[in-house]
């Protein structure tokens, strides 16, 4: 086994400490997580060397800069640097030179069959082994189905050098793209499987001191990913059947899913409807789920029918918006948002992105904005300001919740667009106000005009008091 070592001395003033000793760490993959991972660690006190492949992300991380958008990170990738706690390269020999774990972060894409792509995660895993030159524990972050670990050592005791000996252990992780800091530095708990209580107490040693953490066996801690995910794309999906139900109702989504989430048993997070979940893992992930479920032969039924709701749910904001403007083709459309969600460049298997396509596809001329999503995009016309989207517009659709779209003065957009029809997707914009300056405004949970519903529901009428129509009905 490696001698385990000091990097440095410890503590220093004024930084936080580790709930462990600091380590030599070595992160492979640079991005969402990885980055994330290696520059939370380093302001942690460890010493982190982070590997990147991609030779134009590298390159951006070595000038000083950071190849994406997240709040915080690029600061504390700044104090890594002048530390000389957090190294970027491309060689990983070189990055796990006394390293006494390696975390791998390389991306899990989907397959057609809903399951992950692993063939990155194998090859790195496959050139860490190959590189240690001491015992290392290589801790799973990215996404994998259970059995994965087990596997993943399997291959890494095929190519370590005689005598080294690498085991694998996996340590999910929850961060939320736009909070990737935050979360890291203050999770709700860190999860942690590993074979022995070694490596599981080695592991969790290295997180911030004080965080909960849940320590099983690998498989269990590679399926706590799948179930979260899958629970928090369900709760969504719940929130987007209740929406639609008070549009045909006629009633506000928004006060009816506070009602709901007010209740500790439930809570009030993630009962927001919109146009649908999306995103590099929410989908992904359920998908994931369902295939576990299908190679496991047990039922993934509310994972299912979560994945059914949110495809619908994704769908009908333009055919809503159809029905609406009574058809799309020529119509001049303004588009706020592209990005997955909020405070991010992430535009991976976005909702918004599937807007501006679905409304291009049915002849809209569209103009959409969005202040971070990367610019190559080449959907309708880009315009570099929220008035730009909107000029001209007959119809307005918000796709993305953002603080800066709620800001929207309505009686500016009243003298800027054509038309006044918003369909407020996201459920942002103040209802009042946007009514006030002479708007329809449609949306998820926000109200739809009664031709669209194939039933128009009558409010039950109470004929003999105290007794309810199908009392009534049943002779009672
Ligand atoms: N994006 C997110 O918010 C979260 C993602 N995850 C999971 O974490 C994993 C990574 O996700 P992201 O960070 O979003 O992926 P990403 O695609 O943004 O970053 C992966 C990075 O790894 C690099 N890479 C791939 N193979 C490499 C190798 N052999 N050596 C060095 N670098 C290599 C790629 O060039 C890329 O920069 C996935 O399994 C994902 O499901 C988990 C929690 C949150
Ligand atoms: O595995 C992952 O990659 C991560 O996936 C999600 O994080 P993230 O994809 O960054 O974004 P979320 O904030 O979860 O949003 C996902 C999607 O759901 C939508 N959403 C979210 C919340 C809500 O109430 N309603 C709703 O429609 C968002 O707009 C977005 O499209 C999870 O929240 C993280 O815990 C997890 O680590």
């Amino acid at each position: 086994m490696a001698e385990r070592r000091e990097c440095g001395p410890w503590p220093r003033e004024g930084e936080p400490r580790p709930a462990g000793r600091a380590r030599r760490l070595c992160v492979v993959g640079a991005g969402y997580v990885g980055l994330t991972a290696a520059a939370c660690f380093a302001h942690l006190g460890h010493d982190v060397r982070c590997v990147e492949r991609d030779a134009e992300r590298l390159g951006t991380l070595l000038e000083g800069g950071i190849p994406i958008h997240e709040p915080g990170l690029a600061e504390l990738v700044a104090a890594g640097l002048r530390s000389g706690r957090l190294g970027f390269t491309d060689d990983i020999g070189a990055a796990l030179e006394g390293a006494e774990v390696a975390f791998l972060c390389v991306g899990t894409p989907p397959q057609a069959s809903g399951e992950p792509d692993l063939s990155l995660l194998a090859a790195a895993a496959r050139e860490a082994a190959r590189h240690a030159s001491g015992d290392v524990v290589v801790v799973v972050k990215s996404t994998v189905p259970p059995g994965s670990c087990e596997a993943l050592e399997l291959v890494c005791a095929e190519e370590a050098a005689p005598g080294v000996r690498i085991r694998v252990a996996s340590s999910p992780e929850f961060l939320r793209e736009s909070r990737a800091v935050e979360d890291f530095l203050a999770p709700d708990r860190v999860v942690v499987g590993a074979e022995d209580a070694d490596a599981a107490e080695l592991v969790a040693g290295l997180y911030p001191e004080g965080c909960p953490v849940v320590v099983c066996d690998r498989r269990g801690a590679e399926l706590v990913k799948y179930a979260a995910n899958t629970y928090l794309a369900i709760k969504i999906s719940f929130a987007n059947e209740v929406a639609q139900l008070c549009d045909a109702l006629g009633t506000e989504a928004q006060a009816v899913l506070a009602g709901v989430g007010a209740d500790h048993r439930v809570g009030p997070e993630f009962l927001r409807p919109g146009p649908g979940y999306g995103g590099s893992c929410l989908p992904k992930d359920v998908a994931g789920f369902i295939a576990l479920g299908e190679a496991a032969g047990t039922r993934t039924t509310l994972a299912a029918a979560a994945e059914a709701q949110n495809a619908h749910a994704r769908r009908s904001v333009v055919h809503r918006l159809e029905l609406v403007l009574g058809g799309l083709s020529g119509r001049q459309v303004g588009v706020l948002g592209l990005a997955f969600k909020d405070g991010t460049d992430d535009v991976r298997d976005s909702p918004a992105l599937q807007i501006v396509a679905d409304l291009v596809a049915a002849g809209a001329v569209v103009t959409c904005y969005d202040p971070l999503a990367p610019s190559f995009l080449a959907l309708g016309t880009r315009a570099a300001t929220v008035s730009g989207a909107i000029v001209g517009a007959e119809a307005l659709v918000v796709a993305v919740a953002s603080e800066e779209y709620q800001r929207l003065d309505p009686v500016t957009a009243a003298r800027s667009m054509a038309g006044r029809v918003v369909f407020d997707a996201a459920g942002i914009l103040d209802l009042e106000r946007w009514t006030a300056a002479g708007f329809s405004v449609y949306g998820v949970g926000r109200g739809m005009p009664l031709a669209f519903y194939p039933v128009v529901w009558t409010p039950l009428r109470w004929t003999t008091a105290g007794k309810s129509p199908g009392a009534e009905a049943a002779g009672a």
